[in-house]
Parts: structure tokens; C-alpha cells; sequence
């Protein structure tokens, strides 16, 4: 079973679920707000109709409905309130915890996970589930009513409270006929909505490729793009036509009850005036079922995913990024997950060693699996096989996070974020150590750090990615690895990344593993190793100059 889907999520009623998300104090006092709010609007109808019917002192009956009216003001402001406050509470707490989970599971997983999912149940799926808690008061305040006036019914007319009920059964049969197409269609919209969310992020990583071939870009739009927003669309109508032809008809049923007491003289004036006045909560309540499904359907891929991203990695208690002896690995398999066994890349057996103040240099042709070794280097993938032994010891899943502490890197695909927060050093002086390697890389006309904010990002390539260097400088870990960094340099730089910069680490007893096909530059390292699909072909070429013991 693939692992998105293995675990299994939360049981219970998904909207039960969503309640349970909101603190327990501010709950009860937004439902005692909107309940108080329905009680008052029930003691309306009865106060009025008591007033038609006549037999009590109307003076009492006056203020009794002044009463009413007022709590039903304070009921309604409270409760909408209160529950507009949980319902961001919760949008809150949703995206927090799903954040938060999603760093802290297996790299490998949220790789696999993808962003365009994860983004769609972040952004729509959650204010879904935000929206329905804003809706919440008055889903509560009308059924309140309504049921309160079936009591009210009850009390004055059994005749017509029977005839009530029995319509009210009659609706909710229509109802769930087809109420489990419909959860399963807006199920369905959510996944087309998990792939349309890719196409946006086609739209935009894409857009140079779409600008420049307009045919591709119309393509893109009319297939892709709208294909994707169709299907969205065609599921979420299709369900929520279930719900309008559905409040449709259990409009009608009680329409034709009042038309029953009415012209057929079941009951009293009463009870028609309290049907008449259950028209509207009933509308209401009718009118929000489809959102409070849709927040369901959102509820339960929420859960799916928190699901899927539950297992935070276990990480020991942090440490500082401690030096090295020997970092070895140890016959070290790797193998990337697929449904099908067709054309599955195995990394290794690897049999490596790396040592402080080493240069290699790791060579290979596209796809050779240089970036996966990098990966499972680094702690990113877990070797399936074999082991990583630091200093001699075997790392565990427990204390892979030591070892990733052990690594700068800089990926060929590396993120550069607007700040440097998380770095050390105290503001001031963070600023000033930037600022200098900033200069250092030949930066220092473009781009600045104040407060440790970067001034831009729009830069060159290149440049960007001397500014990655940055932060792996400010990280100052004993061990740096480059993807490829000087591909994207001009010449010039390219030599003082080789001749300059790597020297300069390997001086100050930094391991250095930089991935390169730059062939010129191999003299630089004490050791060159090859890949080929996925094997280390080539014995270390061991410099021996520069060879450790
Ligand atoms: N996320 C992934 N899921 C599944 N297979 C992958 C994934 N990434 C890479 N691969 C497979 O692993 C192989 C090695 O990829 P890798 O990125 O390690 O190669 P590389 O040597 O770094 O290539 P290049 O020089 O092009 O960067 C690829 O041929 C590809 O089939």
C-alpha cells in the first residue's frame, strides 16, 4: 500500500470533528448565544400567535415580545461573533498544524506528497471548514427554531404535529437518496482541485516556456487548465444540484402540509401561523446544508493529509552541529519508491568515506544518481539498506537529524528565503558576518542584508546562487556539499570557486563534497569518484599530495 494512503484517518462524523477543533469554552458560549438567539425568536412566534389566538393579557404578551426580540439581538450578535471568531481560530490552527507537519515529516514523503495538494487542502479545504463555523450560529439558531416550533405544534395541535413529522421523515428520505452521491462527488472535486492547483503552479513556473509559444499556451489553457477547472466544477454542481432539487422538494412537502391544514381544516389558525413562520429557518437551514457537507468532504481530506504527514521524524534532542571524524558508508542502498517495478532507479551498493578537510569531487553522467547519493548522504533519504556510520557509529532514524546537522548544502534546485532568520548570531552582528561574505562573493553592489533581511532576490541565477553560499557560509557547518554550484557561474567566479573557495574550506578542515562536470577543475580535489547508473564505477582516484590517512 502506497504510504500516502496507510495511515488511516480520524473516525467520527467529520463535522462533529470540526467542533471539536474549537475550544471547549469558547464553543459552549457561542452555542448558548445562538441557542439563546433561537429560544427568543420560538418565544416570538408563540408570544404572537398566543396575542392572535387571543385568552391572555396582552400587556404581557407585549413585553414578553419586546424580551425576545432584544435577546434574540443579543443572541444573534453574540453567537455570530463568537463562532466568526472560532472559524479563524480554527483556519488557523488547521494551516499551523499542517504546516508544522508537513516540516517535520520524512523528506522523502513530502516530496511524494507533492505542493499542489497540500496548497489546495491548505488554502480551499480549510476555509471550508472556516466558512461552515461562521455559518455555524445560524445552522444552530434555525434548527433550534425549528424544532422548537414542532414542540410548540405539538403542544397545541397533536394532528398537525403529526402531519408535520411525517412530512419531515418524507423530506429527509428524499434527502438521503441522494446524499452520498453527492459527498462523493465533492470528494471527487477535490482531487480534480488538488490537480488544477499543479496547473496554476504550471501557470506561473511555466509562464516563459507559455509565453513564447503561444499554441503551446493556448493548449495548456484549453486542455490542461481547463480541463482541470471543468471537472471541478462539474463534480461540485452535480452535488450541489442534489441538495437544491432536494430542498426543492422538502420545501414543497411542507408547503403542501400547510396547504392540507389550511384548505383542508386539519387545524387550528395556530398552527398555520407557526408553519408560516418555520418557512424561513427551515429555508435557511435547507439553504446551508450544502455547504456544511462540502466543509465535511474538506474535513475528511484534511484529516487524510494530516494523516499522511502524522508521523513526525523522530529528532533527539537538539544539538549544536558538533565536527566529525569519519563519515562512511556502508554498502548503502537506495531505492525510489513506485507503484511498478518498471524502470525503478537503485542507488548502490555505495561504499564511501569522507574525512574534515577533504575535497571530492563525485562525477557522473545525467541521471547517474549523484543528487540521490547527495540526498542520502545528507540524511534527506534514508538508505534502505546498508548503513551510515559516524565517527564509526551507525546512524539510526533517531539520530539522523545529528547527522543532517552535520551538512551546508547547496542543491542544484536550492530555495533562497528572504531572511536569514534561524542563523546565529545576534542581529547586529549576523547582519555585519552577511555582509561581509556578501562582498566577499562579489556581491555587495546588488544586494545587502538589514536586520537580516535580504534587500532583493531578483538577481541573475548565478548570483542567486552565490548568495546560497551565503547562507551556507553563515550556517558554518563542518561539512559542505554542492550540487553542481558552479554551473551557473561565469568563468571568472568559476575559478574562484574552484582555485579559491574550496581551498579556503579544505584549510579550514571542512569536508567538501561538490557534484561536478566540470573536468578542468578536478586537480582541486583530493579524491574524484563516479557514478553510473547508480554504481561508483571509477576506484577513488586518490591525490596523493593531498591523501589522508
Ligand atoms: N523524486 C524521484 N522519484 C523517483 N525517481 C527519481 C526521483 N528523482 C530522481 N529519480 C531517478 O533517479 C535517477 C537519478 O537521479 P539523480 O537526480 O540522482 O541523478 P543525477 O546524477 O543527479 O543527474 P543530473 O546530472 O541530471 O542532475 C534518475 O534517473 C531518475 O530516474
Amino acid at each position: 500500500m502506497h504510504p500516502e494512503t496507510s495511515a488511516a484517518p480520524p473516525q467520527g462524523h467529520a463535522l462533529l470533528r470540526i467542533l471539536a477543533q474549537c475550544p471547549r469554552r469558547h464553543l459552549v458560549l457561542a452555542l448558548a448565544a445562538s441557542l439563546a438567539a433561537a429560544a427568543a425568536g420560538i418565544g416570538m412566534v408563540a408570544s404572537a400567535n398566543e396575542m392572535l389566538v387571543g385568552g391572555h393579557d396582552p400587556r404581557w404578551l407585549t413585553m414578553g415580545f419586546a424580551a425576545a426580540a432584544l435577546l434574540g439581538l443579543a443572541g444573534r450578535i453574540g453567537g455570530g461573533l463568537l463562532f466568526a471568531r472560532l472559524g479563524e481560530g480554527v483556519l488557523l490552527d488547521l494551516r499551523r498544524t499542517l504546516a508544522a507537519r508537513v516540516a517535520g515529516a520524512e523528506f522523502a514523503r513530502v516530496e511524494r506528497l507533492g505542493a499542489a495538494r497540500v496548497q489546495s487542502v491548505m488554502t480551499d479545504d480549510a476555509a471550508r471548514v472556516a466558512d461552515f463555523l461562521v455559518a455555524f450560529p445560524n445552522i444552530v439558531m434555525n434548527a433550534t427554531i425549528v424544532a422548537g416550533c414542532l414542540a410548540y405544534l405539538a403542544w397545541t395541535s397533536l394532528a398537525a404535529f403529526g402531519l408535520a413529522l411525517a412530512t419531515i421523515l418524507g423530506g429527509s428520505a428524499v434527502f438521503s437518496l441522494g446524499h452520498a452521491r453527492a459527498l462523493k462527488e465533492f470528494d471527487r472535486a477535490g482531487s480534480a482541485q488538488d490537480e488544477l492547483f499543479s496547473h496554476f503552479d504550471g501557470l506561473f513556473s511555466g509562464a516563459k516556456e507559455l509565453k513564447l509559444n503561444r499554441e503551446r499556451q493556448d493548449a495548456f489553457l484549453r486542455l490542461s487548465l481547463e480541463r482541470s477547472i471543468e471537472e471541478v466544477r462539474a463534480h461540485r454542481l452535480r452535488g450541489l444540484r442534489i441538495y437544491v432539487v432536494g430542498a426543492g422538494i422538502a420545501l414543497f412537502l411542507v408547503h403542501a402540509l400547510i396547504g392540507v391544514l389550511t384548505f383542508g381544516t386539519v387545524a387550528a389558525t395556530g398552527s398555520i401561523v407557526v408553519f408560516l413562520y418555520l418557512m424561513m429557518p427551515l429555508d435557511a437551514l435547507l439553504n446551508n446544508l450544502p455547504n456544511a457537507q462540502q466543509a465535511r468532504v474538506s474535513m475528511g481530506r484534511i484529516d487524510r493529509l494530516m494523516a499522511a504527514v502524522a508521523a513526525p521524524e523522530p529528532v533527539l534532542a537538539r544539538s549544536p552541529a558538533t565536527g566529525f571524524r569519519e563519515l562512511r558508508l556502508d554498502h548503502v542502498r537506495h531505492r525510489y519508491f513506485r507503484d511498478s517495478e518498471d524502470g525503478v532507479f537503485t542507488l548502490g551498493p555505495i561504499d564511501l568515506t569522507f574525512r574534515p578537510g577533504e575535497v571530492v569531487i563525485l562525477i557522473g553522467g545525467n541521471g547517474s544518481g549523484k543528487t540521490t547519493l547527495a540526498k542520502v548522504l545528507t540524511g534527506l533519504y534514508q538508505p534502505d539498506s546498508g548503513a551510515i556510520l559516524l565517527d564509526g557509529v551507525p546512524v539510526t532514524e533517531l539520530d539522523r537529524d545529528r547527522l543532517r546537522r552535520l551538512f551546508s548544502a547547496v542543491f542544484s534546485d536550492f530555495h533562497l528565503f528572504p531572511t536569514l532568520d534561524g542563523l546565529s548570531g545576534p542581529g547586529a552582528s549576523l547582519d555585519a558576518e552577511a555582509n561581509a561574505l556578501i562582498a566577499k562573493l562579489e556581491l555587495a553592489h546588488k544586494v545587502s542584508v538589514t536586520g537580516g533581511v535580504l534587500s532583493t532576490r531578483a538577481l541573475s541565477q548565478g548570483q542567486r546562487k552565490r548568495l546560497a553560499l551565503v547562507v551556507a557560509y553563515l550556517e558554518d557547518r563542518p561539512f559542505y556539499l554542492f550540487d553542481e554550484w558552479a554551473a551557473d557561474q561565469d568563468p571568472l567566479f568559476r575559478e574562484v570557486f574552484y582555485r579559491r573557495l574550496l581551498p579556503e574550506l579544505r584549510a579550514r578542515g571542512k569536508a567538501v563534497l561538490a557534484i561536478s562536470h566540470d573536468d578542468r577543475y578536478f586537480d582541486v580535489a583530493d579524491r574524484c569518484v563516479k557514478l553510473e547508473n547508480g554504481r561508483l564505477v571509477a576506484a577513488e582516484i586518490e591525490r596523493p599530495s593531498r591523501a589522508h590517512a
